[in-house]
């Protein structure tokens, strides 16, 4: 079976019954061998009909006279799979999109309702030569842009608090494109130039980023990032431009102990280990043994001896105590700021599960902070956009805990840009064009144990 159509639906059917997107579509992919430009279509269809799910749905109950949650499942995914060729893939004829959606429904057991099919589609594709917007909005704001761009009312609410309407609205249409991929050289094994000749040697064209000496943004598609020329010999890994600044805030030096309490697969670990020179010590701690592995392959990769690994649980390794001169906590977090990395993460999380991250973060962050030696140095950072993970944390830390304050970065460092009037550092991806992230780095008096 060839049919990306058909393949995409088989993988959205498995998102629906729960499995996470990435993972039902390597699933999917690793079954078939398809030509790159299907397996560019399917990949588009399977994330595109997850991320756009609540406007697809307000389409179906503008246009149906049974609402989207009376349909039976399978014929909810087929109508989403049309719709949303017809509102976002402006490369695929109107009609394509619905012959092919109509015989989609006449293959998976619905051929006795093509007709309805192929008549809301055409009814939606009539609407749109009309109107501007075919799709109808509710008065009510939040819904309004909730259903617009397809997020929940309530993560709409999170970041209308914070940036108000204009600045939300640039915020959901850049959470909702197709992510960029950056890489971060390894100096140790390679220089950015010769990284840039030998992606370019094989037509792939790369730019700088701004503030990051090490980083290359990949320009267009790339295929299978692991066969890039490079990547074998651990010139480079894969990491957003925004993770790596988190290594520059940290700015660990050769020969020092540093503890990297939420480590796995080991971005920030490998990270460290390169801008310590591979001198010293870098603990990666983490309590999922299966993510650890990624670490330790990925330390191998690079040719980096100083990486440890501790499998456990960070609240409770009281071997660390007092032992680091320098401690990240990457924390486990809502991932607010890379939704658009993971269709579906934007259903997964809810206000509940923001609570429980916070707690967590919370208990996190006390315990590891007793892994700093006095004087030393914690980094506090998170993927998320969330003040209950972020601001908050670092308010009540430092009101339990008086002998730690805010490092904000020296006025003439290029960190200074991300940096608030409360010294800790926020990316809003609309504005910087990277992964959304927080970042505060905290310093421990000297005089305390
Ligand atoms: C944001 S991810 C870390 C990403 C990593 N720093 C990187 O750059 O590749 C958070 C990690 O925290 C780990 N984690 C969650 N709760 C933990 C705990 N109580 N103790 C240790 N690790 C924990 C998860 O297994 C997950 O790997």
């Amino acid at each position: 079976m060839t049919n990306a159509r058909q393949i995409a639906f088989n993988a959205l059917r498995d998102v629906h019954k729960g499995a996470y997107a990435d993972v039902a579509l390597n699933r999917v992919l690793q079954k078939v061998s398809l030509p790159s430009h299907d397996r560019r279509l399917l990949t588009e269809l399977v994330y595109g009909s997850v991320r756009r799910q609540r406007t697809l749905d307000a389409l179906i109950d503008q246009l149906a006279t049974k609402k989207y949650h009376q349909q039976p499942q399978d014929l909810r995914i087929i109508i989403h799979l049309g719709l949303y060729q017809l509102r976002y893939q402006e490369r695929i004829p109107a009609s394509a999109a619905v012959n092919t959606t109509v015989q989609l429904a006449k293959e998976n057991g619905f051929s006795g309702l093509t007709g309805f099919v192929n008549g809301l589609l055409r009814q939606y594709i009539r609407l749109g030569e009309k109107l501007p917007e075919p799709l109808k909005l509710p008065e009510n704001p939040v819904e309004r842009l909730g259903i617009l761009y397809s997020f929940p009312d309530w993560i709409i609410q999170v970041w209308l608090d914070e940036l108000g309407w204009a600045q939300t609205e640039q915020l959901c249409e850049w959470m909702n494109q197709t992510p960029t991929i950056d890489l971060r050289v390894n100096p140790l094994r390679a220089s950015i130039g010769q990284v840039e000749e030998a992606l370019g040697s094989v037509g792939i064209l790369t730019r700088r980023v701004r503030d990051l000496p090490l980083a290359l943004r990949l320009i267009g598609s790339t295929g299978g990032i692991q066969n890039l020329p490079g990547f074998a010999e651990g010139w480079w890994s894969v990491q957003d431009a925004s993770a790596q600044l988190v290594g520059y805030v940290l700015n660990p030096q050769s020969g020092e102990v540093v503890i990297d309490a939420c480590a796995a697969p080991g971005g920030k670990t490998t990270h460290i280990a390169e801008l310590m020179g591979d001198e010293g010590e870098v603990w990666g701690c983490d309590r999922t043994a299966s993510r650890l592995r990624k670490l330790q392959e990925n330390a191998q990769r690079l040719h980096l001896q100083s990486v440890r690994i501790c499998t456990g649980d960070s609240r409770n390794l009281p071997q660390f105590n007092s032992r680091g001169d320098r401690v990240l906590l990457d924390a486990p977090c809502s991932g607010l700021g890379t939704l658009h990395r993971h269709a579906d993460a934007r259903w997964r999380q809810t206000p509940e599960s923001v609570q429980e991250l916070s707690t967590l973060q919370t208990e996190l962050i006390a315990q590891t902070s007793k892994f700093v030696k006095p004087g030393g140095v914690l980094v506090y950072a998170t993927c998320t956009l969330h003040p209950a993970e972020n601001e908050q944390v670092i308010s009540r830390f430092l009101t339990d805990h008086p002998h730690w304050q805010i490092q904000p970065p020296g006025v003439d460092s290029p960190l200074v840009r991300y940096s608030t009037p409360e010294g800790w550092l926020k990316v809003w991806p609309h504005q910087q064009n990277m992964d959304g992230f927080f970042m505060v780095r905290l310093r421990k008096t000297n005089n305390c144990q």
